[in-house]
């Protein structure tokens, strides 16, 4: 039987919906995609996508809530809710006229502790993920909400499942994910790292062993997931094998709030009285002084102003904090390419870029790329400037031929709505 499903990512600075058809032991079909971006950066923006057409392009969120009668678009949930208006007051929408065609809704939850398959969100699921909240401060909290919103609004008939970023990590071997401290508070506690971006990197391995014409399990990457939360991942035979991030994804490369990896002392010494709460706990969410400081007031926000990595780049010439912050990243990027790259040993097929910056900043991909050409990797200024059509997935930017040795640098448009609606569609029972 034919179901339309929704499938919800909420991101730290976006939410981005897409809904399907699908039919049993066959790809889902997107109809449509929304999202709402710069929730960190407002005005928010609202592009929407119908049948792969742009029908609204980057217009601001406010304009649509207003005519709507929504609230205004100042968070996850609010951006949710004007995106399921959209898809529903659209005529040329027929498959979803009202929110009873829904018969299945996928939610995005990135911190899924020790779950390695989706889950049928239950009342013991729901109450096990907020358990987890405080592990993913900018995430778990606000796709709860939109979870509590759908089981309120949408169920029955829809059931709600959750995917989790953590998922495609658990394969990382014991002494990757392992921190050395001891092994019995760790284990007690689940203190080990976890690592996160997964459905995004799950995607891009089969995508880019397509492009590439290999077999899953036989294609070996270093992708990079370069959005307003940035990681890095070794992929060894299709699978996880390390990660940039880590209990949380605070650590690894810095993002448009988070510092990402430094001296763990640091905060320390940065302010004192670290450990009381935050001002910015909810009921929902226990924040101290120093994760606030480190997952809210750092990276881009703190260097330059901005958590728009498309106006740090654009003025990085002219404005020298800017400059920072762009050199930075590229040197922090370059670093775990080159440890990934021996982790491999060598034996790389591509080097992926995704995310919001990975697909769209081609000034980013030429510096890493140039700092990474010691180990085989070359950029193509001309491809690499190209801008592709929305259909397109993997395209490459690498130089190509005489060169021999040359590895390639691919760019994968990654779509984490559509793996998680893949993943589901392998779960028995969601027939
Ligand atoms: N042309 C561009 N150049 C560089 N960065 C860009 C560009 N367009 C968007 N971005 C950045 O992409 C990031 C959002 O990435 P995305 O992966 O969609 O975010 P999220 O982490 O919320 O899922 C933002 O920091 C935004 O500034
Ligand atoms: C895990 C994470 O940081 O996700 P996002 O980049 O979507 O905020
Ligand atoms: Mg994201």
């Amino acid at each position: 039987m034919r179901k339309i499903i929704l499938a919800v990512n909420a991101g730290s600075s976006s939410v981005k919906v897409s809904i399907f058809a699908a039919e049993p032991d066959q790809f889902p079909v997107q109809l449509a995609e929304a999202q709402v971006s710069g929730l960190t950066s407002p005005p928010a923006k609202l592009k929407y996508l119908r049948n792969g057409e742009v029908i609204v392009n980057n217009r601001a969120a406010e304009e649509f809530s207003e005519e709507g009668g929504h609230k205004n678009v100042t968070d996850q949930n609010s951006a949710f809710n004007l995106i399921l208006s959209v898809f529903l007051s659209d005529p040329d929408l027929p498959d979803l006229p009202s929110r009873d065609s829904i018969s299945l809704v996928c939610h995005r939850i990135v911190h899924g502790g020790d779950y390695a398959r989706p889950q049928l969100i239950t009342d013991d699921t729901l109450h096990h993920l907020e358990d987890l909240a405080d592990l993913a401060p900018l995430h778990n909290a606000p796709a709860l909400e939109i979870v509590r919103w759908c089981i309120d609004e949408l169920s029955p008939p829809a059931k709600n499942i959750a995917c989790f970023d953590s998922q495609f990590h658990a394969t990382i071997p014991e002494h990757i994910r392992t921190y050395a401290i001891n092994p019995e508070v760790a284990r007690k506690k689940g203190l080990r790292k976890y690592g996160f971006h997964g459905i995004s990197y799950s995607f891009i391995t089969r995508a880019v062993a397509e492009y590439l014409g290999k077999d899953r399990d036989k294609v070996n990457m270093i992708a990079l997931h370069l959005g307003s939360g940035a990681s890095a991942c070794a992929i060894k035979a299709g699978k996880s094998w390390d990660t940039s991030m880590g209990l949380t994804p605070l650590a690894g490369l810095p993002g448009a709030t988070r510092s990402g990896t430094l001296d763990p002392s640091l905060v320390f010494h940065y302010t004192s009285n670290v450990s009381r709460l935050s001002h910015l706990s909810t009921s929902h969410l226990h924040l101290t002084r120093a994760e606030a400081i480190l997952n809210l007031d750092s990276g881009w926000k703190a260097l330059t102003g901005t958590t728009d990595f498309g106006t740090i780049t654009k003025n990085r010439d002219s404005n020298p904090s800017m400059r920072l912050a762009f050199d930075l990243f590229a040197n922090r990027v370059a670093n775990y390419i080159g440890s990934y790259y021996v982790a491999l040993e060598g034996k790389v097929d591509a080097l992926v870029f995704a995310g919001g910056i990975g697909e769209r900043s081609a000034e980013l991909r030429r510096e890493i790329v140039k700092l990474v050409g010691c180990l085989g990797f070359e950029i193509d200024e001309e491809r690499n400037e190209q801008i592709r059509e929305e259909g397109v997935v993997v395209w490459d930017v690498g130089k190509e031929g005489e060169n021999e040795k040359l590895k390639r640098v691919l760019v994968c448009r990654t779509d984490e709505q559509f793996e998680m609606v893949r993943m589901c569609m392998e779960e028995e029972g969601v027939w």
